[in-house]
């Protein structure tokens, strides 16, 4: 690969990125990189999708509540699969107690799947909010494309095709003893049940159906977390792996010294702001400026360092580094003297060199007719 499909390939893909790498187990998916010659259109980001799959009231709201909370600076969408229950007729209404809720054939998986593809394809898409006391999902609620989607319910690994979506699956694991009394009290004190009905759908379909349907899909799982949200050592790995994934550039695969900053809603901002046709060149400088000094200060975190001590003015040793001796940068003409003055701002009294590149003949050979180093 060349400097410019090099340079191109950054461009077309946006700071928050995703990787073909997976951890074992995981879906493999094809990288940007391997279609360098996808037309725009076609150059969407992948969201990563996360499957939480587990028996009723095992504790998955709770888990996907805590990685949400935990991604608080990533776009994370949550996506239930009860929003996709079939609908009831007034007619089927009145003996919805004979009704099996866990049932596979009680959700409806293939609007699931239009609208899982289309925030997959970074389209917004209206889902139902199913109301449990009025078995209907009148209502919608706009979800809009997100970088993670959390797929949740009872029965997301039952179809290979939605399974397949996912690029990690989580089974979380509580005790039946445990679901059944959560279950009780969640469904007395919040859906209006009372206590034998419960009971009697629990010993009817519930139990029937996690040893059926819901258990055996356990195995498709990447990472089991016993005792749900209580688990919290899983929930920071889980966190740490998404993002390593969501961070981590197509071009890291190619170039192993390169590194990529972790985006922040902050980067974002200002490079959407640098790409407005609208931002005033006044604009466009103070954050391309803003941007360049974090790129320069992060390059600098990366040169070598010895460990020092000093005294600070209250007479106690502290234990740090010092910077790294004798640094020289080099400008290259034409495309690095805009962060010239950042590098200055940051080394104090550094000297810099300047190279100028340029390319040579019809195939693309770069050639270097003009240095002139400190
Ligand atoms: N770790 C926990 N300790 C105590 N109660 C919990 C815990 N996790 C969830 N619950 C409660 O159990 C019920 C079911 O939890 P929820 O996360 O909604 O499970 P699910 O989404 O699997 O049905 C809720 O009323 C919730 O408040
Ligand atoms: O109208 C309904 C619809 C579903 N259920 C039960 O809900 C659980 C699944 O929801 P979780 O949030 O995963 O617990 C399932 O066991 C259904 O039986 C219901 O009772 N009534």
């Amino acid at each position: 690969m060349d400097a410019k499909s090099a340079v191109e390939l950054m461009e077309s893909s946006n700071e928050v990125h995703f990787s073909g790498f997976h951890m074992d187990g995981f879906e493999q998916r094809k990288a940007s990189i391997e279609q360098p010659t996808t037309s725009e259109t076609d150059m969407y980001e992948q969201p990563f999708v996360i499957g939480v799959a587990g028996g009723a009231a095992s504790g998955k709201t709770a888990v996907c509540d805590m990685i949400i909370q935990q991604l608080h600076d990533q776009r994370v969408v949550l996506v239930n699969q009860d929003s996709f229950y079939n609908n009831f007729s007034e007619e089927e209404l009145t003996r919805v107690q004979d009704y099996n809720f866990d049932h596979p054939d009680a959700f409806d998986t293939e609007q699931l799947l239009r609208v899982m593809d289309k925030l997959k394809h970074g389209e917004a898409v209206d889902i139902p909010k199913y109301d449990f006391k009025t078995y209907k999902s009148d209502v919608l609620r706009r979800v809009n494309p997100s970088d993670v989607i959390i797929l949740e319910g009872i029965l997301v690994f039952h179809d290979q095709r939605v399974r397949e979506l996912m690029n990690m699956k989580i089974f979380v694991d509580t005790d039946a003893d445990v679901r059944l009394a959560r279950r009780i009290r969640r469904d007395t004190n919040e859906k209006g049940r009372d206590i034998g009905a419960v009971l009697d759908q629990y010993s009817k379909f519930v139990k029937p159906a996690f040893d059926d349907f819901i258990l055996p899909t356990k195995k498709y799982a990447d990472i089991i977390i016993p005792r749900g949200g209580d688990n919290h050592v899983a929930i920071d790995l889980i966190v740490q792996h998404i993002r390593t994934k969501l961070g981590q550039h197509d071009l890291c695969k190619i170039y192993p010294n390169l590194y990529v900053i972790q985006s922040t809603f902050q980067i974002r901002g200002m490079h959407t702001l640098i790409r407005d046709a609208q931002t005033t060149k006044h604009d466009f400088v103070f954050y391309s400026d803003r941007l360049i000094r974090l790129v320069v200060e992060h390059g600098l975190g990366h040169l070598p360092f010895t460990e020092k001590q000093v005294l600070t003015p209250t007479g106690s040793v502290y234990t740090g580094v010092d910077f790294c001796k004798r640094l020289c940068g080099v400008s290259v003409i034409r495309s690095g003297e805009s962060m010239e003055n950042a590098l200055r701002a940051c080394c104090k009294g550094i000297k810099i060199g300047k190279i100028l590149i340029h390319r040579e003949g019809d195939n693309g050979q770069q050639v270097c007719p003009s240095a002139c180093m400190p």
